[in-house]
């Protein structure tokens, strides 16, 4: 008789919102032994039009509903920023584990409020910097360590685009707008990952435009050692991504950092030679989702740790402060 392999249940999702970052999540959360069971919206004729179209089986008018659902093993959080921390404890209270969006939260107040409800409950929760499941953010960190580009001297980063819509929230302080909590927490997270550790003081300078939040974001961050990250974000220039890691010796360039395809290249140059290393990794938004599924089913943490969050958060509103101020501004260590 042939042997019988049980397959696991499906890990079964909801989506809390019709968010339009959800067209690059419903295939991952219904694949690769996922279930995208459910959505939720504010408004239950959105989320049914949402569920018909995108094939989810369940349809929910509001948040709470869909946390009600004892068939939900997690859930998947695009809400506005200034959100994340409220939806995220109250999902970890309904015992669903928790893949949030970026910035997970606008102060470090939050990512502690985010500890202590995943560990009374006994949950994952973890920021859905999606970037970090590719395989070539180790690869880089290898290459800025290992001798390679000589002693590690700096990291720069940028990521920006158009953000041209009449409305949105991230243009909207209340909602925790502002390029660099958008996208300026990439670059930050990449320096602080390559580096391997919390930066120790910041400065910056900010476009404020017409309003409260920043439109561009041009920061510096100092390490330990004597190592030095520059990143720079921005709403009003034209698409961008790109990390440059420099040593004693040469550099390293990522050209896709913070989206990369599944195959992606880390270009190394130094005086007299260049050559290119080729980095495989898993499909965009797929590792994010795969490792809060395998992190729950182990009772491991995930890969995107809170004290990893925490540390980023930090970094951003010390960067923020800095800004504001004019001044240099130390972290706590
Ligand atoms: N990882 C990535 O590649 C990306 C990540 N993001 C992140 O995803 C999150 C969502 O971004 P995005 O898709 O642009 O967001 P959207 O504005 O498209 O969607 C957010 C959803 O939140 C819900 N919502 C609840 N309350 C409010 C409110 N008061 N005002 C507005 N919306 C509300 C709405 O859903 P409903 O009405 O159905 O309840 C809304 O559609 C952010 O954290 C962003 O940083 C965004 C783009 C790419
Ligand atoms: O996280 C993100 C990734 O890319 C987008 C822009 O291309 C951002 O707007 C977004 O919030």
């Amino acid at each position: 008789m042939l042997p019988v392999t049980e397959s696991p249940a499906p890990f079964r999702w909801g989506i809390l919102g019709v968010a339009r970052i959800n067209r690059a999540l419903v295939g991952p959360l219904a694949s690769n032994g996922h279930q995208l069971l459910a959505i939720a919206s504010r408004s239950v004729e959105r989320a049914r039009t949402y569920a018909e179209t995108q094939g989810i089986a369940r349809a929910y008018g509001s948040y709470e509903a869909l946390l009600g659902d004892p068939d939900i093993d997690a859930v998947y959080i695009p809400l506005p920023h200034s959100m994340h921390v409220e939806w995220a404890v109250k999902a970890a209270e309904a015992r669903k584990h928790v893949l949030v969006e970026k910035p997970i939260s606008l102060d470090g107040a939050g990512v502690r409020v985010l500890m202590s409800a995943a560990r009374t409950h006994d949950v994952v929760i973890t920021e859905a910097f999606m970037y970090r499941h590719h395989a070539l953010v180790a690869r880089a960190r290898e290459l800025a360590h290992d001798g390679t580009i000589g002693r590690l001297q700096g990291v720069r980063g940028t990521f920006s685009f158009v953000l041209d819509r009449a409305f949105d929230t991230r243009l909207v302080p209340e909602f925790g707008g502002g390029s660099l909590w958008d996208v300026g927490c990439y670059p930050v997270s990449f320096a602080r990952t390559i580096v391997g550790h919390r930066p120790l003081s910041v400065q910056a300078v900010a476009n404020w435009g017409a309003g409260e939040i920043d439109l561009s974001f041009f920061g510096q961050l100092q390490f330990p050692g004597g190592v030095v990250a520059q990143v720079h974000s921005s709403f009003e220039s034209p698409f961008k991504t790109e990390v440059e890691i420099i040593g004693s010796e040469g550099r390293l360039l990522v050209r896709h950092p913070f989206k990369p395809e599944p195959t992606e290249t880390i270009e190394v140059m130094k005086a007299n030679e260049a050559y290119t290393v080729t980095v495989d990794g898993p499909l965009l938004y797929q590792g994010e989702v795969d490792d809060v599924r395998d992190a729950a089913r182990a009772g491991r943490a995930p890969l995107v740790t809170l004290e990893d969050s925490l540390d980023n958060v930090d970094t951003l509103t010390a960067l923020l402060q800095a800004a504001r101020s004019g001044n240099t501004v130390a972290l706590d260590a």
